[in-house]
C-alpha cells in the first residue's frame, strides 16, 4: 500500500489552477523529487500533501485514510515537513528548537524526557550543529538556520517527509551531505520522502521518482529514469536543457 497518496488531487489559488487531477502514489522506500518553474505550485502542492490544505478537488490518502481524518498528533509521528521558511515564533536556543520536534511523541501537557533530549541532541549532530546547541537560533547564519531546521524534523523523526527546499543556504558540502542524509531515510522500512528542489543535477542523484510542473496546470510523474529527460525539462522551465554525463553520474544545465 502506498504511503502517502494524491487521487484526483486539484490544487488551485484564486482562479489559477496550480495542479490538476494529480494521481500519485508514494510508496516506501521512495524519493520523489517535485521539479517546477517559480510560482509554478511546488510548495502549495506540498503543503496539500501535508494535509495543511483543503484542495480544490480530489484528496491526499495517508496509509490508505483520508489525511484530513488523521488526527494531528498522530499525523505528525506519521509525516513531517520542513517548510521552506520557518519561524519558530519564539526565542530559542538550538537544542530548544531541535525539541520542537519530539513534541508529537509527548504525552499531553509532559515536558520532554532524557530521551527526547538524546534524540535532539543526535539530530544536532547529524546535521554538524552540536557545538552550537546551546547558542540562540537568531544568531545563526543562514545555512546553520537551515540546518537547525533540519534537526528538529530528524528529532521528529517522521517515516515521511515533505522537504520544500532543504539545501537552501547550504554550502555545497552540506547541500550534498544533507540532501545525501535525508534521501538515505527512505532505506529503513516504512519510510520514503517528497523533495521540492531547483538543482536538477542534485535531485537526479536522489531521486527514485519525479512530478514534473509544467505552466499549464498540466504534470507528469513517474519513474526518475523516465522523467530526467532534456525536453521534459525544458518544458518545466522555458529553457533548452543539456545533460552531460561524466564518472557515471548525470549532470543538467539549463541553456
Ligand atoms: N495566498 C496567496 N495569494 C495569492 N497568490 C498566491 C498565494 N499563495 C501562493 N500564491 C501564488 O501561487 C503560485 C504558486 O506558489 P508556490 O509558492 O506554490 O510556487 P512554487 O512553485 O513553490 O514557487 P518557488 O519556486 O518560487 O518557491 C505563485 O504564483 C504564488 O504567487
Amino acid at each position: 500500500m502506498a504511503r502517502l497518496e494524491a487521487r484526483a488531487l486539484t490544487v488551485a489559488v484564486g482562479d489559477r489552477v496550480l495542479c490538476r487531477d494529480l494521481d500519485i502514489a508514494i510508496g516506501e522506500g521512495e524519493n520523489w523529487a517535485i521539479l517546477g518553474a517559480n510560482g509554478s505550485g511546488k510548495t502549495t502542492l506540498l503543503h496539500a500533501l501535508a494535509g495543511l490544505r483543503r484542495p480544490e478537488g480530489g484528496e491526499v490518502l495517508l496509509d490508505g485514510a483520508p489525511i484530513a481524518q488523521c488526527p494531528p498528533r498522530e499525523r505528525a509521528r506519521r509525516l513531517g515537513v520542513l517548510f521552506q521558511d520557518y519561524d519558530a515564533g519564539f526565542p530559542a536556543t538550538v537544542l530548544e528548537l531541535a525539541l520542537t520536534g519530539r513534541h508529537p511523541h509527548l504525552a499531553r501537557f509532559a515536558f520532554e524526557g532524557a530521551e527526547d533530549r538524546a534524540a535532539a541532541e543526535r539530530a544536532l549532530a547529524a546535521v554538524g550543529l552540536d557545538a552550537l546547541a546551546e547558542r540562540s537560533i537568531a544568531t545563526l547564519s543562514g545555512g546553520e538556520r537551515r540546518r537547525a531546521e533540519i534537526a528538529a524534523l530528524l528529532a521528529q523523526d517522521p517515516p515521511i517527509c515533505l522537504l520544500d527546499e532543504p539545501t537552501n543556504h547550504l554550502d555545497l558540502r552540506h547541500q550534498g551531505e544533507i540532501l545525501r542524509l535525508l534521501a538515505d531515510r527512505s532505506n529503513r522500512p516504512s519510510h520514503a520522502n517528497v523533495f521540492v528542489l531547483h538543482d536538477v543535477t542534485a535531485a537526479a542523484r536522489i531521486a527514485s521518482h519525479a512530478l514534473l510542473l509544467f505552466a499549464d496546470s498540466a504534470h507528469r510523474s513517474g519513474p526518475a529514469a523516465e522523467l530526467f529527460d532534456p525536453a521534459l525539462l525544458e518544458r518545466v522551465y522555458g529553457c533548452p536543457f543539456e545533460r552531460m554525463v561524466a564518472d557515471g553520474r548525470r549532470f543538467y544545465f539549463a541553456r
